[in-house]
């Protein structure tokens, strides 16, 4: 048990695909595991554990936002000693190429957060994906004929932003697209010597106004969240 997880040691598998809607863990959990269990409700935050094609896998929620995720991925790797988590997000785009319903994998991330600084590093850290991970997930892809971008990202503390066209500098450098988790993963994950990979789908474009219906994300995050699993297998 830990300050936020009511799981018992044991209870979670190594590796954790974590979504940020504890709804969208409890739909994973449904369609893909065998003999799911729900080992944690504290806070709504739903945690479940099965098996995926014969290995032990779990899914959970991180809420939205830094604080949400840094906490429950550090009581997980710290509390649980769970080695790999598996972000899987929505994301909106900030370049013109890339669409609703595209696949990112999170090479790296930029972040308009404070939350390095607990670090206090003589400057600025760039928070990186886990490349085992990240190379697996991206030939995974491949074998799936799914064709995914790779690249830099966003981690924004503000889904609401007062100033609207802040975006266009992030894009100007190259910055795929915007979510609000990644940083603190990555963080986590680097500092406590894990590892850490977040696949994102496209569920709106910044550039273009354009955003996918209910109907259409549940397509598309079956892609991301097959793509999760399968490396959950492989690693
Ligand atoms: O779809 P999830 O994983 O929640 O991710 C994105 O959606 C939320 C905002 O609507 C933020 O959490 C953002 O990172
Ligand atoms: O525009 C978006 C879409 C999903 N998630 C975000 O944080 N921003």
């Amino acid at each position: 048990m830990s300050v936020h997880n009511s799981a018992k040691k044991g209870d979670i598998a190594k590796t954790v695909l974590m979504p940020g809607d504890p709804l969208r863990a409890k739909f994973i959990a449904e369609k893909y595991l065998d003999s799911p269990f729900c080992f944690n409700k504290v806070r709504g935050m739903l945690g479940f554990t099965g098996l995926y094609k014969g290995k032990k896998v779990s899914v959970m929620g991180s809420g939205m936002g830094m604080p949400s995720m840094s906490i429950y991925s550090y009581e997980l790797f710290t509390e649980y000693d769970c080695n790999n988590i598996i972000r899987i997000g929505s994301c909106g785009s900030y370049q013109k190429d890339i669409q609703i319903r595209d696949i990112i994998l999170a090479m790296a991330t930029c972040t308009n957060s404070n939350f390095a600084h607990q670090y206090q590093l003589p400057g600025n850290f760039a928070p990186i994906a886990n490349y085992d991970l990240l190379s697996k997930a991206y030939n995974i892809a491949g074998s799936r004929n799914l064709d995914v971008k790779v690249g830099n990202i966003l981690t924004s503390d503000l889904f609401y932003n007062d100033d609207k066209d802040s975006w266009k500098t992030w894009a100007k450098m190259g910055v795929l697209g915007v979510e609000m988790e990644t940083a603190a993963l990555y963080m986590n994950a680097t500092q406590l010597g894990k590892n850490a990979l977040s696949i994102l789908t496209v569920s709106d474009s910044i550039v273009t106004s354009e955003a996918t219906t209910p109907e259409e994300r549940e397509k598309t995050l079956t892609d991301m969240i097959e793509i999760a699993l399968d490396l959950a297998i492989e690693i």
